[in-house]
C-alpha cells in the first residue's frame, strides 16, 4: 500500500467534505428562508420533496447507486425542513414497529417519532393537531389489506399525502444465541402467518406460536423469557438486544407492506402523483361493473381495488380504488364526476406523490 497515494485521496475527500458542508448549509439557509415566506403555514411540501428525489436520481452518474443517493437527499431535506419546523410523527408503536421503519424511511431522522398504542390512537392524535403526520399500514403483498386503517379512512377527516412502501425482513430473534429449548414464538399475527411455512419446516410442532399487538411488543417479550423467540425485524432486534438465530425468514420473498401517510394538507401534482377514493355499490348484479365505467371511459389505469364489507348490513360492501395521476388531471377529474353520478357515497382520500424511495 503507498502511504503517499492513501494521504492524496484522504486530503482530497477532506476538501470535498468542507465544500459538501457548505453547501449543504447554503442549502439549509434557502430551506430557511422558504419557510418564512410560508410564514407559519404548512411546511412539508410532499410533491415537491417527491420531485426533488426524482431529480436526484436521474441526474446522478453514479457510481453511488440512485437508491443510496436519493436516501442521503432524503436526510438532507429532513434536516432542512427541521430548520423550517420541525415535524412530529404518529405511528404503530412501540419503538421498533415497521410503522417506525416506514415513518422514518419517509420523512427521515429529523422528524420526531411519536410511538402510538393503536392506529386508531394514531389517527386521533393527528386529527386533533396534537402531531403532524401519521404513518399507517395499508396494505402487505402477502396478507392483503390492514382493515383497521381501512375502515379509519372512511370517518377521518385526514387525507392521504405520500405512502411508503417498505420491503419486510422478518428474522427469528432470541436473547440466547440458539434454537435449544424454544417454547414459544411471539410475534403480531400478520408477521406468524408471513412465515408460516419457515416455521413448519424449521421448529418442533409443539413450539407454541402467540400473536401479540406488534412484531417489537413480541420481541420485548422475548427478550424477557429465555424460553421463547420472536418474529421481528432489525430495529426490533437492535432496540431489545436480541440475537439473530436465522435471517429473512418470510416465505415471501417479495414480502412488501405499503404505508399511508395522512395529515391535514390537499398535496398539489408532483407529475407522477396516486388518486385514492373510496365508493359504495348497490348490493345488485352488474352494480359494479357499471360504477367503473367513468374509471375505463376516461382512460384512467386503476392500481388497486379492494372491497370490504360497509359494516351498514351483511352483503353491502364499499370499494377502495387506487388511480394514477391527480384529482386535477383532466381525466380524474371526468373519472370522478362520473363516478359521483353513479354512487350515493364517494369519498376523494387524497391525491399524492407515488412513492420513489
Ligand atoms: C424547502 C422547502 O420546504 C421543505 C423542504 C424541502 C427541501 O429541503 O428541499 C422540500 C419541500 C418541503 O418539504 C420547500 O418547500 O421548497
Amino acid at each position: 500500500m503507498s502511504e503517499q497515494l492513501l494521504k492524496q485521496h484522504r486530503d482530497a475527500i477532506d476538501h470535498i467534505d468542507a465544500t459538501i458542508l457548505k453547501l449543504l448549509n447554503e442549502r439549509a439557509e434557502h430551506a430557511r428562508q422558504i419557510g418564512e415566506i410560508k410564514g407559519g403555514g404548512v411546511v412539508y411540501r410532499p410533491e415537491r420533496e417527491a420531485q426533488v428525489l426524482t431529480r436526484i436520481k436521474s441526474l446522478n452518474p453514479g457510481p453511488l447507486p440512485g437508491e443510496s443517493v436519493a436516501r442521503l437527499f432524503r436526510e438532507i431535506m429532513s434536516e432542512c425542513l427541521a430548520l423550517e419546523k420541525p415535524l412530529s410523527i404518529a405511528y404503530l408503536g412501540p419503538e421498533g414497529t415497521f410503522s417506525q421503519l416506514a415513518a422514518t424511511k419517509h420523512f427521515g431522522h429529523a422528524a420526531r417519532g411519536v410511538a402510538c398504542s393503536s392506529i386508531d390512537e394514531a389517527f386521533r392524535l393527528v386529527e386533533s393537531r396534537t402531531l403532524d403526520y401519521v404513518v399507517a399500514p395499508v396494505e402487505n403483498s402477502t396478507e392483503g389489506a390492514v382493515g383497521r386503517t381501512l375502515d379509519l379512512m372512511i370517518t377521518t377527516p385526514l387525507k392521504i399525502c405520500g405512502e411508503v412502501v417498505l420491503r419486510i425482513h422478518h428474522h427469528l430473534l432470541r436473547s440466547v444465541a440458539t434454537t435449544e429449548g424454544i417454547r414459544r414464538v411471539y410475534s403480531h399475527a400478520q408477521s406468524l402467518s408471513q412465515c408460516h411455512e419457515w416455521l413448519n419446516k424449521n421448529l418442533p410442532v409443539d413450539v407454541e406460536r402467540i400473536s401479540v399487538a406488534s412484531n417489537a411488543e413480541a420481541a420485548r417479550l422475548a427478550s424477557l423469557d429465555p424460553a421463547a423467540a420472536a418474529i421481528a425485524g432489525q430495529a426490533a432486534a437492535e432496540r431489545f438486544g436480541l440475537t439473530k438465530l436465522a435471517e429473512n425468514i418470510e416465505d415471501e420473498p417479495n414480502n412488501t407492506t405499503r404505508f399511508l401517510v395522512l395529515g391535514h394538507q390537499d398535496v398539489s401534482p408532483s407529475g407522477s402523483d396516486k388518486t385514492s377514493i373510496v365508493v359504495s355499490a348497490p348490493n345488485r348484479p352488474g352494480a359494479v361493473h357499471s360504477l367503473l365505467a367513468p374509471v375505463a371511459d376516461n382512460g384512467v389505469s386503476m392500481t388497486k381495488f379492494e372491497s370490504r364489507p360497509s359494516r351498514v348490513g351483511l352483503g353491502d360492501y364499499v370499494f377502495f380504488i387506487d388511480m394514477e395521476g391527480h384529482r386535477t388531471d383532466a381525466n380524474i377529474a371526468a373519472a370522478l364526476q362520473g363516478l359521483a353520478e353513479k354512487t350515493a357515497y364517494l369519498k376523494i382520500l387524497g391525491s399524492y406523490p407515488v412513492a420513489v424511495l
